[in-house]
């Protein structure tokens, strides 16, 4: 009981603070005003406060089409039915990607700030992160995706904005299932996914394929489907992070439970074998192969159940920090998950220290008039300044401190 009221006592996240819209949401009055083609689908509602029908695909294609462009300067559309991304929400999951990059826990691959480089897994016909990560930070991207439409439109999208079109490669990921499931399928594969396929009796290179074997497509709710990272990134790359918004459902029944909205999505786009624990896994294991190619890899999560086993697999497979984060996205909640293979830039506490679970320290300066809470703040900033992160509950009087893998205090 005590533990419920707890945690509904515990503040909810609220958008990142330095997401353009934190202080200044969208004005649906000014944008109706400024663009004509906005103005039908906004109406008033007896409290005289501006709303859209958040039911309509129309409506919802329409705000994020003048967002991108009043706010970002840039040129978008994707054709009916496909999945329409909300701005705001977006741009939370580039800026948490910005905080892990700047942060230093682990050590930086690529010391040239200006030179970041992401992967986005399933970049859609929206093309959404590497659109609003080359506009907002100036950052290179590659955008996969599988479906014709997605990377059609993707390229388009990119195309009609040639300030940044520069930065974003759109990449196609050859679902090549008819080499994948040959004889040869349990070849060892080189690490940009091509080999040599003898049993098509020409030698000849294949295209990238994944690490998919008969036996993971038998396996019950495991990945069975194209390469998501290996077989897809390229002999001798390196990134600073890869993300992925993944298909978080198992059936279209399962995705089409939130009738209150309206931003499309096709089974393409959000139906996959096993849902997201399945797709996420995928990724896992192929960070497994691929390790420090990428500095950090990252994922949206849409099920906090999913969460715990992911991070589970993530200690089984021994990488050497992992991040959480929750996204506010209006009524639902998202959450972000960070994994890395790189060592980490020190050691803030030895490991005999993590092994007790309660921990003894002194804090030394606090002044007479302080008051308990300036004490919590105090030992908040002392484990901030030793590059843990830290989270403070005013209501529990207590300080979420995590930092390395292992060692986690409260
Ligand atoms: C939920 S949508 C995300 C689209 C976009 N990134 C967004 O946030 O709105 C998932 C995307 O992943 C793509 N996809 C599915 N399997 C994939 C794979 N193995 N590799 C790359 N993309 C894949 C789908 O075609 C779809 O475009």
């Amino acid at each position: 009981m005590k533990n419920k009221k707890r945690r509904r006592e515990q503040p909810r996240p609220t958008i990142h603070p330095r997401n353009k819209y934190s202080e200044n949401p969208p004005d649906f009055a000014l944008l109706a005003s400024l663009y004509p083609s906005f103005s039908p689908f906004v109406f008033y509602g007896r409290d005289g406060r501006p709303r859209i029908d958040w039911t309509d695909f129309g409506a919802t294609r329409e705000l994020t089409r003048v967002l991108l462009l009043h706010d970002h300067g840039l040129d978008w559309w994707i054709p009916d039915g496909q999945l329409c991304p909300t701005v705001p929400n977006r741009s939370n999951y580039i800026h948490w990607i910005e905080d892990l990059l700047s942060s230093e826990i682990i050590p930086k691959i690529n010391n040239n700030a200006d030179n970041i480089r992401g992967f986005d897994i399933g970049t859609g016909a929206n093309c959404i992160y590497p659109l609003l990560g080359a506009s907002l930070l100036g950052w290179a991207f590659v955008g996969s995706d599988v479906t014709d439409v997605a990377l059609e439109w993707a390229e388009r999208n990119v195309k009609t904005n040639p300030k940044i079109s520069d930065l974003i490669e759109i990449r196609k990921v050859d679902t090549c299932m008819d080499a994948v499931l040959g004889e040869d399928s349990s070849e060892d594969l080189l690490c940009n996914g091509s080999k040599t396929n003898p049993s098509n009796g020409l030698g000849r290179e294949s295209a990238p394929i994944s690490s998919y074997t008969r036996d993971d497509a038998v396996e019950e709710n495991s990945y069975s489907g194209p390469p998501i990272l290996f077989g897809v990134v390229r002999d001798g790359e390196t990134f600073d992070f890869c993300m992925c918004n993944p298909p978080f459902f198992e059936s279209m029944e399962e995705a089409g439970l939130n009738p209150k909205t309206s931003c499309g999505g096709t089974s393409q786009e959000m139906v996959c074998p096993g849902g997201e624990k399945a797709f996420i896994t995928r990724i896992i294991e192929d960070s497994v192969r691929l390790k420090q190619s990428f500095r950090w890899y990252t994922s949206m999560v849409g099920r906090k159940s999913n969460l715990k086993s992911l991070i589970a697999k993530l200690r089984e497979v021994g990488v050497t920090i992992v991040k959480t984060t929750e996204f506010v996205q209006g009524q639902t909640c998202r959450w972000g998950i960070a994994w890395s293979f790189v060592p980490p830039a020190r050691k803030i506490v030895s490991p005999y220290l993590a092994e007790k679970s309660n921990l003894s320290f002194m804090l030394e300066g606090l002044q007479r008039q302080f008051g308990a809470i300036h004490v919590l703040q105090s030992i908040e900033s002392f484990f901030r300044e030793a590059g843990a992160s830290c989270k403070l509950n005013v209501h529990s009087f207590s300080v979420d401190v995590s930092f390395l893998w292992n060692y986690c205090i409260k």
